[in-house]
């Protein structure tokens, strides 16, 4: 399934899956859009996952590309060497930036997707200048760290005001979505204008995870409806 601007994209959660049997788990969710890679250090985050080493096995082994989200600190330092890596997305916190134009910037000059995202009490109002910058918006539906948690509704009127700015902006940026996403609150999301959706325990908590994507999908894509047509700069596409 290639990712289209216009469409709605499902980037299973890696976080939800057997960590000692990447490749089969990978292999298990052909279907998505991309894998989504989450990061975690330990410092920004309360939890610990991989690092840059088993990122690359992943890759040689992904039927899908790879979406990575760091969760780290030192973001300015590891950042571009996901991207020398070869990944297609690299999403980094603003949080734990000093110098996010910069390091947007480096990203796409290394051959990566540049993708910033936002803890769910970082406001988007300062960053919508720097929307031209990025390719990938990630507003975190759940405070970052661990799946499972309940999709803040609160969230929904930065994810409008975010659609508003894309789609007046005239750029094409996706707009991701993170935590609690679900075949229910995937409408709400998609509604307020989210249009790439990150599930981990809605893909890899079900029996059939194609089966999950593609239910997704469709509830994400009859919620976002036409408003992706309002888009024409296709140079780049979620993924
Ligand atoms: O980045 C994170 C958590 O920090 C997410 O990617 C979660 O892994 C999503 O899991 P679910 O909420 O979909 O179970």
């Amino acid at each position: 399934m290639s990712a289209s601007p216009l469409n709605c994209c499902i980037n299973p959660s890696i976080l939800s899956a057997d960590f000692a049997n990447l490749e089969a788990e990978l292999a298990r969710i052909s279907n998505a859009d991309a894998v989504h890679v989450d990061v975690m250090d330990n410092h920004f985050v309360p939890n610990l996952t991989i690092g840059l080493p088993v990122v690359e096995r992943i890759q040689t082994v992904s039927p899908v590309p790879l979406d990575a989200h760091l969760m780290i600190a030192n973001v300015d330092r590891w950042a571009p060497l996901y991207a020398d890596a070869g990944l297609s997305s690299v999403t980094f916190h603003v949080e734990a930036s000093d110098a996010p134009i910069k390091l947007a910037r480096e990203l796409r000059a290394r051959g990566a997707k540049a993708g910033m995202a936002l803890r769910p009490a970082t406001p988007v109002e300062p960053y919508l200048d720097m929307l031209s910058e990025l390719d990938m918006l990630l507003i975190m539906t759940v405070e970052p760290g661990f799946g499972g948690q309940a999709f803040l509704d609160v969230m929904l009127p930065k994810i409008r005001r975010a659609r508003e700015a894309v789609d007046g902006s005239g750029v094409n940026v996706a707009i991701q979505v993170d935590g609690g996403i679900t075949e229910e609150t995937i409408t709400r999301a998609a509604e307020a204008g989210a249009n790439v959706f990150v599930a981990g325990s809605a893909v890899y908590g079900k029996p059939s995870p194609e089966d999950a994507i593609e239910s997704l999908r469709t509830n994400g894509q009859l919620a976002f409806g036409p408003r992706g047509l309002q888009l024409t700069n296709t140079a780049h596409q979620p993924v």
